[in-house]
């Protein structure tokens, strides 16, 4: 599981640490985000081919886990993901079966997808909301019993 989702707020603190040093430990600014760092062109403009492998820009490489701290979804070092390896296997086979199984559609409504950050947390700004129609044999879709 992500576990960033359950940290508790010492524990976010503490990763500040890391990843901002210029952040005063005890001042009220609220904590800073990834998107501040300053190593990316542009931080929140969505770009998601600067997280390709930089030495080799044509393949589809990406490093997860890197001691430069610019991809944390694994966090690093000693203490970073023990399941970098499936955690993504199972993201990618996760995406790949519900653009297989289901045609996506903006909702009723809406005119465009908002990709916004939140200012003060992890979380979008506003929830990512989307239609989703079965394409496959209704067969194929197992019931699940609650
Ligand atoms: C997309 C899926 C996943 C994400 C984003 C993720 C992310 C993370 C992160 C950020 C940490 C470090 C937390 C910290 O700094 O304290 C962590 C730790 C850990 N993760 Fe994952 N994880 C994922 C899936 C998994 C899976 C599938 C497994 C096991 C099969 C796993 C096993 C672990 C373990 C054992 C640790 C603790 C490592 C240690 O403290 O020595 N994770 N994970």
């Amino acid at each position: 599981m992500p576990s960033c989702l359950l940290m508790l707020p010492d524990k976010i603190l503490l990763s500040l640490v890391i990843l901002s040093p210029d952040h005063e430990p005890n001042s009220s600014e609220p904590f800073r985000t990834w998107s501040e760092i300053k190593i990316w062109d542009e931080p929140d403009v969505f770009k998601p081919e600067r997280h390709l492998d930089e030495h080799d820009r044509d393949s589809m490489g990406v490093t997860l886990m890197e001691p430069d701290m610019r991809l944390v979804i694994f966090s690093t070092g000693r203490r970073g993901c023990a399941g970098t390896k499936i955690g993504a296997s199972m993201t990618i086979m996760l995406l790949a079966r519900l653009l297989q199984g289901f045609a996506w559609a903006l909702p009723i409504g809406a005119s465009q997808v908002e990709l916004i950050a939140a200012k003060s947390n992890l979380f979008m700004a506003k929830p990512l909301l989307a239609s989703a129609k079965p394409r496959l044999a209704p067969g194929l879709y197992p019931k699940i019993q609650i």
